[in-house]
């Protein structure tokens, strides 16, 4: 059988999935599983390239045994100390207790504060190259992507790069390892799913990041969830630098609250209308149902937001707040945004919208749409204008 975890003579695959999590940090739904890619680099000296999840230590270290046999494991390379990596740090230890753990200043401080582990360990910098004998490891310090820590791992002997987080997806690896081994159309919307629920608040240190790796000649990309790219890494890298600058491509998502129907009614209204100008696509998301991390994702994806509201307590209905607090977090820098919203005795939905994008600063496009108790087509013309607003901006 062809060994499909062996990358290159050197490189091997020592990952695991997870198809059991339901939430990813407790908050992101894994509908695909996701998985947990640990790598074994092997020159005359070995190393180990992150470790996975606390609740896959025991078969980590079964795929780290199984390809190492006798030979001892030298390093721990630490990329990035999120707990979904690091988490088997101390197993690996203890079942290597020789092994040195190698990371920047502000990962073995990490390492001490979440593990304990105060020794053995081999702290590098930016550009310092660690020799494997025959192969070597270079060290590029990527901050904020996404913890303060975070590193990138060159081999430039197997021109293959160990990026952390970066070029990250959900979804766990259906039987191959490589992006040729698999069917990787799934990948592209998790792609972008896991970046603007994970990555999405630090676009410009992804942007640094970038900038720093384009000159390396990159055969394989070695991330620490979702396949190995090797034929498609032209596109990952693309698709990673499109949405770090928050480039938003035509299409609309309108995105709304309603308990009642009537707020719900006018999201119907605007999208129809949208529709009839020739918008496409155009996405529409009860927040009250919707997966916020498809709405997010689509909100990094698309270059148009218009966003419906009730009243509720004087504030906005809280799905919306919800929403508009994960943009405000993610700071996206512009979208064409519109807003309309609903009462029953004292408004508060509309112009608390308005104050969101003020925050944004953002333009608020058209007069935004304020329903007084049960729509009627009276609310119609409005509507109306409000589209004609928004296909007035998108011709420009
Ligand atoms: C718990 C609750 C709180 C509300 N608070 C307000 C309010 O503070 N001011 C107001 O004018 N209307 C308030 N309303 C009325 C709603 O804004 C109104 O029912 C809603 O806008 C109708 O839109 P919908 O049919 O899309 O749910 C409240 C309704 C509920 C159920």
């Amino acid at each position: 059988m062809k060994d499909l975890t062996k990358l290159t003579d050197r490189i091997f695959y020592v990952g695991v999935n997870d198809r059991t999590k339901h939430l990813f940090e407790g908050l992101w739904p894994l509908p695909l599983g996701v998985s947990y890619n640990a790598y074994l680099v092997c020159g005359e000296r070995t190393a180990l390239v992150d470790t996975v999840d606390a609740c896959f230590t025991g078969r980590l270290l079964a795929n780290v045994r199984e390809r190492l046999g006798d030979r001892p494991l030298d390093y721990l390379v630490i990329n990035h100390m999120e707990p979904d990596h690091s988490a088997s740090i101390a197993a690996v230890r203890q079942a290597y207790p020789a092994v040195r753990i190698v990371g920047n200043a502000k990962t073995l401080q990490m390492i001490e504060g979440y593990y304990g582990i105060a020794c053995g360990t081999v702290e590098v910098k930016e550009g310092d190259v660690l020799d494997l004998g025959g192969l070597t490891l270079a060290f590029c310090m990527i901050p904020m992507v996404h913890w303060p820590e975070t590193m990138a791992t060159w081999c430039a002997e197997e021109r293959t790069i160990f990026s952390g987080d970066a070029f990250g997806t959900f979804g766990a690896l259906n039987g191959g390892v490589t992006d040729e081994q698999l069917d990787v159309e799934p990948f592209w919307e998790e792609m972008r799913r896991y970046y603007a629920c994970i990555v999405g608040k630090y676009g410009q240190p992804v942007q640094r990041a970038l900038a720093k790796v384009a000159p390396l000649d990159i055969a394989m990309i070695c991330s620490t969830h979702g396949p190995v790219w090797r034929r498609e890494i032209a596109r990952v890298v693309e698709l990673y630098d499109k949405v770090s600058r928050y480039e938003g491509e035509p299409g609309a998502v309108i995105a709304y609250g309603s308990m009642y129907g009537n707020t719900e009614q006018m999201a119907e209204t605007v999208a129809r209308g949208l529709a009839a100008a020739g918008v496409r696509p155009i996405v529409v998301y009860n927040l009250s149902t919707a997966d916020v991390s498809q709405v997010l994702r689509d909100i990094f994806r698309y270059d148009t937001l218009v966003v419906g509201s009730p009243t509720y307590n004087g504030q906005l209905y809280p799905p919306v707040d919800a929403l508009l607090r994960k943009i405000a977090e993610r700071c996206i820098p512009y979208r064409r945004f519109a807003c309309f919203g609903s009462f029953t005795w004292a408004g508060a939905a509309v112009r608390r919208m308005t104050e969101f994008a003020e925050g944004m600063k953002w333009p608020v496009v058209g007069a935004p749409v304020e329903l007084k108790q049960g729509y009627s087509t009276a609310v119609e013309p409005a509507c109306r204008m409000l589209v004609d607003a928004l296909v007035e901006d998108m011709k420009r």
